[in-house]
């Protein structure tokens, strides 16, 4: 494939010197990467852990979701959505324009390739990447280098599952909402979901109208918005109103309108935050709820709102109030977070928990430090994330332009590796 670089057959150990820049994952932010790299003529690599393209998408995500801002927020950079996409798109109508905007821009990553570690040989100006395979046949670890390396792994890359006591003992199913995919085979039971984000809420949803009798566990509550108000998406009424007004004031209308249109959320044991829905997002990347029904089934009293779990027991759990009930199954809606620091070797960009310390690489210039770049970290949606991509992949094709080097094997060229860090 032109410009497309291929691993070749390299007995292993081996390691690969890329002519151009090193994608590590095959989501949104990296197909946007790729696709501008692509129109800048610059040859990449991209390393993706799973067996297809966005795999968030593909096989960690319920049936019913769809898109909760409108689509033209969640298009990625050079091609929009198809014109007959509804304004909320099903997942699988964006899995759609994800494979379709794959093969326009030529993108075939290096699938089943799980990046375990990235570091950056000064001496050698390159990074090095080291993959596993989830092939039987090439078990061996892989090692790409290339100057340049840009994180696209996403914010979503691993679940959060938090240890409350006793979890091991409850006999009930339990299970991440990653792994949820309908609530059709709960018909009937008595399902704690623990979580109340988008996830939580639209899983009680789901529940609810297949019959199961869901519980949503809220440990320090959540602002609720309706998806729409005065016949638009709320979304876009506020990221018009960002354009003229201070967040703070915006945040004050889109509360007050909430309250009309849905009444006291606290009233249910929805405590909001005490920032406002769009501050609270900004500052510490947790998402309001955008209201797909979920609510009129609370206010019915088909979704029974519970506090905090304290622990589990064989047959159900004990809140923090000190009350105890039976259930059949329980859903972590607990969210997800980041594996960067588990593989990059870096310490300057991320933090421990897997958040970029600011805007990547730096809140000045998309020259990152020794040719790193992430994209898809800013806790602000796909818009952002194919801003960011097009800033990076610009950045990377001004560099390569410079600093053209031919793609060639380098089997035991490189020095080897140092030693991981302790710990
Ligand atoms: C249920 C749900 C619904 C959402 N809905 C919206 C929405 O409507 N609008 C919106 O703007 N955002 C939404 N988001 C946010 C979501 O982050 C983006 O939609 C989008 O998926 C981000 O793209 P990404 O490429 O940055 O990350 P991802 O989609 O997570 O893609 C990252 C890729 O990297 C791969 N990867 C991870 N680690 C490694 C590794 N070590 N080695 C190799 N490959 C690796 C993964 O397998 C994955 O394919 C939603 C998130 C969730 C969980
Ligand atoms: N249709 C769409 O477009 C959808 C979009 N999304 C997006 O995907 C991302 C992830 O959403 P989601 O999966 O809902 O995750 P979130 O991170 O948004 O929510 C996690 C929830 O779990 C709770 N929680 C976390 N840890 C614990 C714990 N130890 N004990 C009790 N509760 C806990 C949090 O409570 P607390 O606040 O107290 O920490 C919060 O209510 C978001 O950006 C969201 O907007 C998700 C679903 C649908
Ligand atoms: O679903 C999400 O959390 C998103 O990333 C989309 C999004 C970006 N900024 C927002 C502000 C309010 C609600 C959703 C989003």
């Amino acid at each position: 494939m032109q410009g497309q670089q291929q691993a070749g057959h390299n007995p292993s150990p081996a390691c690969i010197v890329l002519d151009g820049p090193i994608i590590v994952g095959a989501g949104p932010s990296g197909l946007a990467v790729a696709a501008t790299l692509r129109q800048h003529s610059v040859p990449f690599t991209i390393l993706e852990r799973s067996g297809d393209i966005a795999d968030l998408w593909t096989n960690r995500t319920y049936d019913r979701l769809h898109l909760h801002i409108p689509k033209g927020f969640c298009e990625l950079p050079h091609v929009g959505f198809p014109p007959d996409f509804p304004t909320y798109p099903t997942k699988h109508d964006f899995l759609r324009y994800l494979h379709s905007y794959a093969s326009r821009f030529a993108i075939a990553p290096q699938l089943g390739r799980s990046v375990t570690r990235a570091w950056y040989d000064a001496p050698a100006s390159l990074w090095r990447v080291t993959t596993t395979s989830a092939a039987a046949s090439s078990a061996a670890a892989t090692e790409y280098a290339s100057p340049w390396l840009v994180v696209a792994s996403g914010e979503n890359a691993e679940v959060v599952v938090p240890k409350v006591k006793g979890r091991e003992t409850f006999a009930g199913e339990a299970l991440h909402s990653s792994e949820y995919r309908s609530g059709e085979r709960f018909r009937g039971m008595r399902v704690l979901v623990v979580g109340c984000g988008n996830s939580g809420m639209e899983m009680c949803l789901d529940l609810g109208e297949h019959g199961a009798m869901p519980f949503m566990s809220v440990r320090s509550g959540v602002h609720v918005l309706p998806r729409e108000m005065f016949g638009a998406s709320t979304f876009g009424i506020a990221m018009k109103l960002l354009r003229w007004l201070p967040i703070q004031m915006v945040d004050r209308f889109l509360l007050l309108v909430a309250k009309m249109i849905l009444g006291d959320t606290e009233k249910y044991g929805l405590k909001r935050p005490k920032l406002g829905p769009l501050e609270i997002k900004n500052i510490t990347g947790k998402s309001p709820v955008l209201d797909v029904g979920a609510w009129s089934l609370i206010k019915s009293g088909n979704i029974k709102i519970v506090p905090e779990v304290e622990s589990f027991s064989g047959n159900g759990a004990r809140f923090v109030d000190g009350n105890e009930m039976a259930f059949d199954a329980v859903i972590f809606a607990t969210g997800y977070r980041s594996n960067v620091p588990s593989w990059l070797q870096d310490g300057e960009l991320f933090t421990d928990n897997g958040k970029p310390r600011a805007r990547c690489p730096s809140s000045s210039s998309w020259s990152g430090p020794n040719g790193l770049y992430c994209v898809g970290f800013s806790g602000r949606g796909l818009l952002v994330s194919g801003a960011e991509a097009l800033m990076a992949a610009a950045d990377i094709a001004g560099r390569w332009l410079q600093a053209p080097i031919s793609p060639r094997c380098c089997m035991h060229a490189l020095p080897p590796p140092p030693p991981p860090p302790p710990g």
